[in-house]
């Protein structure tokens, strides 16, 4: 059953600037300017993040990236067996905090409040949650916002990085913290990408996979989600304030935040269902506008809330990075093609879609399921959530995540 679509038929908020001005905010109440870029550096609040320094990482595309570190997070407690460990894997604009409150360093709750805690499907009672930063991100680990050897930010010059560049450096967090695998390995989305090249690559470097669960997610990145991608890395590297992405110097509210706000917007739109942006706006217009008088709709003001809500969080130097990352995803590179690949999982697997999710089609999850050898068949969310499905529909997740990880529990759980 799917949850209710909320009604946010909203009746305020008068425009008087576009969300994707670069003077200011979305609405005219919002007083603070972009920020330049929302990404970390070393000195910001860190919260309950831990880092760990992993060292250079040899990258897919050629080069070396040196001193990477990841940022990452813990729940739980290593039993003595250390059989208990769960890898979560965010998407891609996600972090670390899973789970807890808004708080210094975060400034929203967990993304997966519902899913992990204890006593949730994930339970933090029973396992060892380990949540990292991607490689690449702006939430704490090595991205292009960090200093490079000469001190200042990679900026332009950081490399393109693969999914399994990103996978590297969470085998050596692995490693770090003193595990040989994990009981569960999980992501939804970019984190069901990392968490199938997981499988593959986890137990080539010799840190094992018992369970694998795949959300929402692809073995290989389509033309579609290519074709979607390529006008949100146009509308950043087209936007005069990304400067090649040589923008850390600039002043409060001169960041590239129009291209990456136009970027968040295409995307959000193909994380939600036609369905749904229909039943909740249809052709309201926003409260107090009018649209045959250069007003908005209410749906294009909800995709401006959501593009200044991200320029204000996330940076575009790692949105690009992040986004390429996922474009040139392929379980299947230099293994003999993606069948060949899933059928080399020996994980216990879950796999997991949403019926109408239009980016990450959910035929995609039923060829994953099929090919991996200990893959439980597709299981379909029903929602008109579409993509961020997984997301928002817990009620439907939770006990599919939570039966599979009792039917797959280690004997110590
Ligand atoms: C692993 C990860 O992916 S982590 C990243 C997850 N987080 C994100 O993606 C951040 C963006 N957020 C979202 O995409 C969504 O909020 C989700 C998926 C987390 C939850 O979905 P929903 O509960 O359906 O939220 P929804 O899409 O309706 O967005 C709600 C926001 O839109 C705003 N909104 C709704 N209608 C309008 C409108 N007509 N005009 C302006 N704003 C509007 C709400 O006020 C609310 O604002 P707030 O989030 O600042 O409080
Ligand atoms: N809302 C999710 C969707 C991508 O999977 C995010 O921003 O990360």
């Amino acid at each position: 059953m799917s949850a209710p679509v909320p009604d946010t038929r909203r009746t305020s908020g008068v425009r008087q600037r576009g969300a994707l001005d670069p003077r200011g905010g979305s609405r005219a109440s919002d007083s603070q300017p972009f920020p330049v870029s929302a990404a970390w550096r070393p000195g910001d609040p860190v919260g309950r993040r831990q880092f760990v320094e992993v060292g250079a990482v040899e990258l897919e595309a050629g080069g070396v990236l040196p001193d990477v570190t990841l940022a990452y997070e813990t729940w739980g407690t290593l039993n003595e067996r250390r059989d208990n460990a769960v890898l979560v894997l965010h998407a891609l604009t996600g972090d670390s905090h899973v789970t807890g409150p808004a708080e210094e360093g975060h400034l929203s709750a967990g993304w997966w409040q519902d899913m992990v805690g204890p006593g949730a499907p994930i339970d933090t009672d029973r396992y060892f949650v380990v949540a990292p930063n991607v490689f690449g991100g702006c939430q704490g680990s090595t991205g292009p916002a960090s200093p490079a050897p000469d001190g200042a930010p990679w900026g332009g010059r950081f490399p393109m990085l693969t999914v399994r560049d990103q996978v590297a450096a969470e085998i050596e967090l692995t490693r770090a913290l003193g595990l040989d695998g994990w009981h569960l390995v999980v992501g939804a989305s970019m984190g069901g990408l990392r968490a199938l090249e997981w499988a593959v690559l986890g137990p080539e470097a010799g840190i094992a996979v018992e369970c694998l669960t795949v959300i929402a997610a692809t073995a290989q990145s389509t033309g579609d989600q290519i074709a979607w991608a390529h006008p949100q890395l146009t509308a950043i590297r087209s936007d005069p304030r990304f400067r090649d992405g040589d923008y850390y110097d600039a002043a409060p509210g001169d960041g590239p935040h129009v291209g990456l706000g136009i970027a968040r917007q295409i995307a959000h739109t193909t994380y939600r269902s036609a369905v749904e942006l229909d039943a909740r706006f249809g052709r309201i217009p926003q409260g107090g506008e009018d649209p045959m008088r250069g007003g908005r709709f209410a749906v294009q003001s909800y995709l401006d809330h959501h593009a200044a809500k991200l320029a204000r969080r996330f940076d575009a130097n790692s949105y690009v990075v992040l986004t390429e990352s996922m474009l040139t995803h392929d379980l299947g590179r230099d293994r003999g093609g993606a069948v060949t690949a899933l059928r080399a999982v020996t994980a216990r697997t879950l796999v997991v879609a949403v019926d109408t999710d239009r980016l990450f089609l959910p035929d995609e999850s039923v060829r994953i399921a099929e090919h991996v050898p200990r893959a439980e068949p597709a299981t379909m969310l029903r929602s008109d959530f579409g993509h961020d499905g997984f997301l928002v529909e817990f009620g439907q997740l939770g006990p599919v995540v939570g039966d599979f990880l009792s039917r797959a529990r280690p004997r110590s759980t």
